[in-house]
């Protein structure tokens, strides 16, 4: 039976009722304590393989024209690093035996970012299986003076995951086993290279979810996810990786094996030294391994997709979620409308409301389907009898969740289909959220093509996006450094959760004051005292 929820609702908004089969949610297995895996016995190994260059569905790498080289479009110098010779290769080889990539095929998908924006010469590409192999391979540049660049899925949006130049590219793509997964504790330990989408299937078959999900779960690495703190779409309701990560391995830049890969729940004895390697970016460490407690997959997920009259109502909506909705809320994402125009023309998706200037994506997560129900219900009376929202829909069977999640996942995908991206990811007060781009569509002209805003509401994070056809440096002279003092006007972030990479290190200063950089130039000095590690990326542009 389809329920209703009121009367004089408009006849868009309407319940999609799931067709579930029994059991297939949050059902914990029936074995007790860890799953480990005994010796002897191959590990689970997940898919995912070889340099990935897929970012979410679909990736422009393999469209357009030749990307500029880094080194050309910007201002860097290459530091006194060696250069990779013969001699170094087949050290290489005796350490990864057939796992020395130099074919240039092959290692163009590891030099240019999923943006296609930034281009790296690397000459060789490693692919160790173990930490023992990340561990020989860190000694042996550590010894001989040569740059690395540690890559997982190169799915990063700030030039973080590709060499800049001549970097021997490690990447962590056949480092994808499951360790261990206890099925009491949600806690799941896992090599660095197992892809998000991947584990989160590993889990949810045992009735857990990864505390973590984003557009790109598709290709990027777990360890890659630590390294830059990655956010997503579920940071609302299970925090930052900062609190879901119990321990991790780390492989130091001279090749030492730190080893935390504790499943405690409370450690408290003396520094947290995990919190480093956790957006560090691979410029402290290579991160080979992770434990990381997974929450209980929830019995019941509901979207709602709702289109609002205004920002000041997208806001009002949001509280209005908090207070009725409490603790079943698990996402507030919102966009504007020029976002959903872009998925339209180049996704081809289907806008499942009224035309509107905003819309918001609401998920709730609970464990009982008619409380959920009854709780959105009254909310979205509200909502709707108040003019917060003007039209929506309600998704509660996963095909269509995944449907509405579709619209909001894939803008980033869109906009790169629409010429050059110009990319911000910046913390705000929510009051100001949306008022940047605001500024910034009266501010600019062509060749700016769209300015559009959207992002995580619930976490103040917005993403502002700027297309062009092509590169133009004007363009990027009229957004920067703008976008960043306007920002820090408001004491916001400068990267919300993208991290710095290669593109945002010269932003550094506007969202931490000067102490704080001469702190992380010095932790760099004290791990990676050669500078080998990910080398012009997240620390401040040196004078
Ligand atoms: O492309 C972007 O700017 C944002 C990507 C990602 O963080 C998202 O939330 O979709
Ligand atoms: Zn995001």
């Amino acid at each position: 039976m389809v329920p209703r929820l009121s009367s004089g609702w408009p006849s868009r908004l309407f319940w999609w009722r799931a067709a579930r089969t029994p059991g297939a949610h949050g059902q914990p297995s029936t074995r007790n304590g860890a799953s480990r895996v005994p010796p002897g016995v191959s590990p689970r190994v997940l898919a995912g393989g070889g340099p990935a260059v897929r970012r979410g569905s679909s990736s422009p790498s393999s469209r357009g024209p030749e990307v500029a080289l880094t080194c050309e479009r910007y201002p860097v110098r290459r530091l006194p690093f060696s250069v990779v010779s013969e001699e170094d290769l087949a050290s290489f080889e005796r350490i990864v035996p057939g796992r020395v990539v130099t074919d240039p095929e092959e290692l163009e998908a590891s030099n240019v970012d999923w943006l296609r924006t930034m281009r790296g010469c690397s000459k060789v590409l490693l692919k160790p299986r173990t930490t023992e192999e990340v561990s020989c391979i860190l000694r042996y540049c550590h010894g001989r003076n040569l740059a690395v660049n540690p890559q997982g899925g190169n799915t990063g949006l700030v030039g973080g995951s590709v060499p800049v130049f001549d970097e021997v590219i490690l990447s962590t793509a056949l480092m994808n086993q499951v360790i261990s997964f206890h099925s009491v504790s949600g806690t799941l330990v896992c090599q660095a290279g197992c892809v998000l989408e991947e584990l989160s299937r590993y889990v949810e078959e045992r009735g857990f979810v990864v505390p973590l999900d984003l557009g790109a779960k598709g290709s990027c690495h777990i360890g890659g996810n630590l390294a830059t703190n990655a956010g997503g779409l579920r940071l609302l309701r299970y925090g930052s990786l900062r609190g879901t990560v119990l321990g991790l391995e780390a492989v130091l830049a001279d090749g030492t094996v730190l080893n935390c890969l504790t499943s405690l729940r409370k450690d408290n004895t003396g520094y947290d030294l995990k919190q480093l390697f956790i957006g560090s970016e691979g410029t402290l460490g290579v991160i080979t391994a992770v434990s990381i407690l997974c929450p209980p997959k929830p019995g019941a997920v509901n979207v709602a997709f709702l289109g609002c009259p205004g920002f000041a109502e997208v806001l009002q909506t949001f509280s209005a979620c908090k207070g009725m909705l409490g603790e079943i809320l698990s996402a507030f994402e919102f966009m504007d409308a020029e976002c959903m125009r872009l998925v339209q023309h180049h996704l081809l998706l289907a806008c499942p409301v009224q035309e509107s200037p905003f819309y918001v994506l609401v998920e709730t997560s609970g464990s009982r389907a008619e409380h959920d129900a009854e709780k959105l219900g009254g909310f979205l009376d509200q909502a709707l009898g108040s003019g917060l929202v003007t039209d929506g829909t309600l998704a509660t069977d996963q095909r269509k969740v995944k449907m509405l999640w579709a619209l909001r996942e894939r803008i980033t995908e869109a906009l790169s289909r629409d010429g050059h991206v110009y990319k911000y990811d910046v913390s705000l007060p929510l009051d100001r959220l949306y008022d940047l781009v605001t500024d910034l569509r009266a501010r600019l002209r062509p060749p700016a093509k769209h300015v559009v805003g959207y992002g995580h509401l619930g976490d103040g994070n917005l993403h502002l996006n700027v297309t062009a056809e092509a590169f133009s440096a004007p363009l990027l002279g009229d957004l920067e450094p703008y976008v960043y003092e306007w920002t820090a006007g408001q004491r916001g972030s400068v990267s919300a959760e993208h991290g710095v990479g290669f593109r945002k290190r010269g932003a550094l200063g506007y969202s931490k004051p000067p102490e704080a950089l001469q702190l992380m130039q010095q932790l760099k000095t004290l791990l990676d005292p050669k500078g080998i590690l990910n080398p012009y990326k997240t620390l401040p542009v040196q004078a």
